[in-house]
């Protein structure tokens, strides 16, 4: 079983995929903490605020209510909405908290594609196909090694940043783990203008790329 905060189809607005209309599976619990998460509503697995599968998904407002679902339930509710996306991502909360192999397995036998937003500090169970974006937790909770494969497995790495010292600890983690990913994005933190400027300047200097979390200047899930 699945715990589900929201399910939801948009456009994916961040790294590779941005633009790609896509169903969204938010997965309930996250123990990392970053400071400046914008999905907080995720973090607890509280029992009082269990409710319905029904009553999770595409709502109004951030809440911190959840529902169980097997991978057969979230494929006959993409089925039942009528959601015409054919690629889910699924994101959290921290979603490597769950074995995603049977719900990703059962997407792709319907012709569906995958992809899991994680912070790398849990291990990643997903099959091979599925399109795995790292947005590396450096000194949070979460082991070092769990890190160092969860950087190996990466399709895309996506940092959000604020400070230099972000830049400066991603680059450290490349030379720690001995990873050069293929792709790298920057995401400002929070669409800050100072976070946006120093990612801009940062991809051009070092010829990464930029995420801008395209569904926030729009105003969309
Ligand atoms: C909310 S997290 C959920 C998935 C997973 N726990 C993770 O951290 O990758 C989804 C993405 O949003 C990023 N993110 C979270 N809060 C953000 C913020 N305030 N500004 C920019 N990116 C943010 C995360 O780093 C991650 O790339
Ligand atoms: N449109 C849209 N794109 C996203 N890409 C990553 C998201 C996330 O919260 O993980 C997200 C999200 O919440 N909405
Ligand atoms: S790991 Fe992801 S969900 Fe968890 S606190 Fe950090 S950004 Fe939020
Ligand atoms: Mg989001």
């Amino acid at each position: 079983m699945y715990k589900i905060n929201e399910i939801f189809e948009t456009i994916q607005g961040e790294a590779s995929f941005t633009g790609t209309p896509a169903i969204f599976l938010r997965l309930q619990g996250c123990p990392v903490g970053c400071a400046w998460c914008d999905t907080k509503q995720t973090w607890e697995v509280d029992n009082v605020y269990k409710v319905s599968l029904d009553d999770t998904v595409e709502k109004k407002a951030d809440s911190d209510h959840w529902a169980d679902a097997s991978a057969e339930q979230i494929f006959n509710l993409f089925v039942d909405r009528a959601y015409r996306a054919k690629h889910v991502v699924i994101t959290g909360g921290e979603p490597c908290m769950y074995d995603l192999n049977p719900v990703c397995e059962l997407l792709h036998a319907n012709g569906y594609s995958t992809q899991i937003e994680t912070s790398g500090t849990f291990e990643i169970l997903a099959p091979a196909q599925t399109w795995v974006t790292v947005s590396p937790k450096i000194n949070m909770r979460g082991g070092y090694d769990v890190l160092t494969s969860a950087m190996q497995r990466a399709d895309e790495i996506k940092h959000p940043i604020a400070m230099q010292k972000h830049v400066a600890e991603l680059e450290e983690l490349f030379a720690k783990t001995g990873v050069t990913p293929k792709l790298v994005y920057l995401q400002p933190i929070s669409q800050k203008v100072s976070a946006t400027k120093l990612a801009i300047e940062t991809c051009i200097e070092k010829n990464w790329r930029l995420s801008v979390q395209v569904h926030k200047y729009l105003g969309i899930n």
